[in-house]
């Protein structure tokens, strides 16, 4: 019997693909980051507006120059500014999903993705085969003749991202790519666009500020703050044990950071909570919200921690009301209508807050977390 030989390509799942160290420096901004990610791998880069995501995007699909640091791509350098290494954007294996998709207006959703594999040396016929495959995958058969501005934003998307895979790059970049999306139609592309991702062999960056696109899509996030990586990890670590204040917000979380001895974190110069377990040294504490409860007077007799507030804001949270509240400790506290109601609260009053020893959650601080809480 003849043995069946079958030649793959695709990298297996796990092998080391991109190995990044990015740095560029602007006026009033460095972006410093180290970025890896392997075959089979979704990585989403998370953070506020300025944080550098986007600049970090571009260097890694040839658009803007690294300073300094390394861009190797499956053993490749594309772009070593100390070897002077440079590979232009179109010669580099990687497809790029942006926000607006940037799609060719004159051209149809068949030779807008048949454009990648014509552009790596397909002829027309045979791109247009690859292209007619990519667009069956993405359900959009019917539209290969249709141009951009006929298709609905979700097609678009679809469009966009069968371009992108269709070279078959070792490295696909999105770039919020269902922030131009309507709400409806976020939720079905999100739920296709896992699919995709599920089933793409190479490295995926999803450069995003919706936690809930990263938290869906993504294996592993990376946190980035003022241009520095300020945590990673799965989705579980990170919402349990956020490191930042833009973290704990993201998760929907207060947090402080303290100096624990036993039962007691000393957080600032003369506040204290009172914890469940023992700790020693630099420490997390955190806890929901919906921890936090609130009183018109001090409640006495209680084993809780309680502190003295005021109100800064008051939002609509859900079914709920989220208070902020300014005192020793600023936090967010979330209340029912009807509690609010007989409240009577308002911006400016004065409350008493309190929080149980055994709601709060905490960990040690590595003495490298950046972005102090306090
Ligand atoms: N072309 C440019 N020239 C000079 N500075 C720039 C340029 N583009 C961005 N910046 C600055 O670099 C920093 C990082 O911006 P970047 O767009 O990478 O952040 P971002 O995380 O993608 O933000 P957003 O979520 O708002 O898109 C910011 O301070 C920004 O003002």
């Amino acid at each position: 019997m003849t043995a069946l030989t079958v030649v793959r390509d695709e990298p297996a799942a796990g092998t080391p693909m991109l190995d990044a160290h990015l740095v560029v420096d602007r006026a009033g901004f460095r972006l410093d980051l180290t970025l890896r990610i392997s075959a089979g791998e979704v990585v989403a880069l998370l953070g506020p507006n300025g944080a550098g995501k986007t600049t970090a995007l571009r260097t890694l699909a040839g658009l803007t120059p690294l300073h300094r640091g390394h861009i190797t791509l499956t053993g490749q350098d594309l772009d070593r500014p100390d070897t002077r290494r440079w590979t232009p954007t179109e010669r580099r294996p990687i497809g790029v999903v942006f926000q607006d998709y940037l799609l060719f207006p004159h051209l149809t959703a068949l030779d807008n993705v048949a454009f990648g594999p014509r552009r790596h040396g397909l002829d027309r016929h045979r791109a247009r085969e690859v292209a007619s495959g990519w667009l069956t995958r993405m359900g959009l058969t019917e539209h290969a003749r249709r141009k951009p501005r006929q298709l609905s934003g979700g097609q678009a998307q679809r469009v966009a991202l069968a371009r992108a895979l269709a070279v078959n790059p070792a490295l696909l970049l999105l770039d919020e790519p269902l922030a131009a999306l309507d709400a409806r139609t976020r939720l079905d592309t999100r739920a296709e666009l896992q699919r995709h991702l599920a089933a793409h062999p190479g490295a995926t960056l999803l450069v995003t500020h919706d936690p809930l696109d990263a938290l869906v899509l993504a294996d592993r996030l990376v946190i980035v703050e003022h241009g520095q990586v300020v945590q990673e990890g799965d989705a579980a670590t990170i919402t349990a044990q956020p490191r930042t204040d833009y973290v704990a917000r993201l998760v929907g979380l207060n947090l402080h950071r303290g100096r624990a001895a036993g039962h007691t974190v000393r957080i600032g110069s003369d506040f204290s909570l009172t914890i469940a377990d023992r700790h020693d040294g630099e420490v997390f504490v955190a806890y929901p919200p919906s921890a936090v409860a609130l009183y018109p007077r001090r409640p006495d007799g209680s084993p809780r921690n309680v502190w003295p507030a005021t109100i800064t804001g008051i939002q609509r949270h859900g079914d709920n009301l989220r208070i902020q509240l300014a005192g020793p400790i600023d936090v967010a506290a979330d209340v029912t209508p009807a509690a609010a109601a007989h409240l009577h609260l308002v911006a400016g009053q004065p409350l008493w807050a309190t929080v149980k020893a055994t709601e709060t959650r905490v960990y040690p601080a590595a003495p490298g977390d950046r972005n102090r809480v306090e």
